[in-house]
């Protein structure tokens, strides 16, 4: 059996990971990260620590659903005190720092890095690239929705398909992102791309992508309805990394899109 760590295990998705590694045939929770409290009953002999050490020593592959912070001492555990196992990071909200931070680590283990673990976003990414670049002349527009206690804004899913838009047309995402509109800031541009937010309630995740033109628009929406999309393609993609040569992976590659 493949020995799970999990870092932010008491979280909405950590929780989940708990869940659905209890029924999974090959795979089984090794060892959880606990922050502050432990906050349910964990399967007998499953390793409970606040050490990013005793994590790793205890597990095949580490799981983060956290908080940059979080990730941030994990990624550390491996760039500094030679911890040495595949990881699956989807946290989001990063800053440069711990982007670079991301990409040091993936030379000494195998990380993949997913701001979205939904087969369907995938799909959506490659659909985005597709459209920005075939419709050039539309204006693209990108709003997401989330439930009330998400901490991050823009969703790091928002900025992955922004990112897709960007690029299928040669655009710097950083030179051409808005992030908000508000009173008297003229006509629209031709290049920028708006990354909107909202949040309320209990919404799971929700992203539209919309290209706009005179006459005609297109939108592209991905809803996840149940959070555990989430967890169980963590746990897929867990699996596929183990063995894996030290490098940044995505989900496209785990995925075989
Ligand atoms: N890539 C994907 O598919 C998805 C990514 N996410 C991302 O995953 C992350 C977690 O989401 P969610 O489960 O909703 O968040 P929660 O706030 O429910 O959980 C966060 C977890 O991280 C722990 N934590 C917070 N700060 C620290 C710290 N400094 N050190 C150690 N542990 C810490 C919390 O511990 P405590 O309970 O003690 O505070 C908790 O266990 C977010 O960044 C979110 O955007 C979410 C869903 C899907
Ligand atoms: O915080 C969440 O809940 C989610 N976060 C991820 C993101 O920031 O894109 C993925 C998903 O949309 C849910």
């Amino acid at each position: 059996m493949i020995k799970v760590g999990i870092l932010g295990s008491t979280g909405r998705v950590g929780s989940l990971l708990i869940d659905d590694l209890e029924n999974d045939e090959y795979a089984r929770v090794g060892a959880v990260h606990v922050f502050d409290k432990l906050k349910k009953q964990l399967p007998e002999d499953t390793v409970v620590t606040n050490d990013m050490k005793v994590l790793f020593d205890s597990s095949d592959v580490v799981i983060d659903f956290s908080a940059p912070a979080a990730t941030e001492a994990l990624l550390t555990e491996v760039v500094e005190n030679g911890a040495r196992k595949p990881l699956v990071i989807a946290t989001t909200g990063f800053t440069k720092h711990q982007q670079n931070l991301l990409f040091e680590a993936s030379k000494l283990v195998p990380i993949l890095y997913a701001t979205n673990m939904s087969l369907g976003v995938a799909v959506l990414n490659k659909l985005v690239a597709l459209a920005s670049k075939t419709l050039s002349d539309f204006d693209i527009e990108i709003v997401e929705q989330h439930h009330k206690h998400k901490v991050d804004s823009p969703s790091g899913t928002a900025l992955t398909l922004a990112e897709h838009a960007a690029d299928a047309r040669g655009l710097d995402l950083d030179k051409v992102r808005v992030s908000g509109r508000d009173g008297q800031i003229g006509a629209r541009t031709k290049d920028e791309i708006a990354v909107m937010a909202l949040r309320g309630g209990d919404i799971v995740g929700r992203h539209t992508v919309g290209l706009y033109n005179d006459g005609e628009f297109l939108e592209l929406n991905h809803t996840a309805t149940a959070r555990n999309t989430f967890s169980k393609g963590a746990i897929k993609v867990a699996k596929w990394i183990i063995g894996k040569e030290p490098k940044l992976y995505s989900i496209n590659d785990a995925l075989g899109l």
